[in-house]
């Protein structure tokens, strides 16, 4: 199957997941992250404000920001196909962009080399392995990022990932029921 059908493909699983199941799911996610970012001592986070599809992390995030860290979230240029990190401070201030995703309305506090960033996606594979949505956004930015990479999934989003020449892959996984270290899976001259 090519690319857009797989993403197609995935998108549709997801939005017709058992709502209390995905809640469920969900927590458990939530959980794990916080675990992790406590573990690694994590102070600033970059990660997005999900669509209604999407793995919901406004729950997260509340939690960062309730624990004293520091929030970042994506603000697209879509013709310059580029992406910054602005200070995220609190759901009160946020607008909507072109593409109706939600964004800080104050977009001046960029942070690009945050501790952690959360890397959306749609399949993963367990070396780390993504397809994203498309914009190309993730890959283009990542290539200048050097902090740690963890996506949030779904065991249903776990499967085949061809590579393209431009892929980063992810360091960590996290699902529900289990952590991959995705940067072991790899070959040394993958990492
Ligand atoms: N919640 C959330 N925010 C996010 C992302 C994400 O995955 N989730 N991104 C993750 O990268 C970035 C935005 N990614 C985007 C990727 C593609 C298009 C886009 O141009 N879509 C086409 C339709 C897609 C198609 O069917 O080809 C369009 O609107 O014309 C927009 C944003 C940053 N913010
Ligand atoms: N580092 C890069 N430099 C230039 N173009 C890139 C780069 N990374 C990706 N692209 C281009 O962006 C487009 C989308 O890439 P791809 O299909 O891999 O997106 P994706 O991984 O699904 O999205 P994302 O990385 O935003 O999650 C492709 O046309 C690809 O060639």
């Amino acid at each position: 199957m090519d690319k857009k059908s797989l993403r197609k493909n995935m998108i549709s699983v997801l939005s017709s997941m058992d709502e209390v199941s995905k809640n469920e799911k969900e927590d458990i996610l939530k959980e794990r992250l916080i675990g992790f970012i406590k573990e690694h001592d994590i102070r600033s986070i970059g990660i997005v404000l999900a669509m209604s599809h999407e793995l919901d992390t406004d729950g997260i995030i509340s939690w960062m920001v309730e624990s004293g860290r520091e929030v970042y979230t994506p603000v697209c240029d879509y013709r310059e196909k580029e992406m910054n990190f602005s200070r995220f401070v609190s759901f009160d201030d946020v607008v909507t962009d072109e593409k109706n995703l939600r964004v800080p309305s104050d977009t001046s506090g960029v942070n690009n080399q945050v501790d952690l960033i959360v890397v959306p996606g749609l399949i993963y594979s367990e070396a780390g392995y993504r397809v994203g949505y498309g914009g190309g956004f993730y890959d283009r930015f990542l290539k200048d990022y050097s902090g740690l990479k963890v996506s949030l999934l779904f065991e249903e989003q776990i499967g085949e990932v061809v590579r393209e020449p431009h892929d980063i892959p992810v360091d960590i996984l996290i699902t529900p029921e289990r952590t991959i270290d995705a940067k072991s899976r790899r070959p040394a001259n993958e990492k």
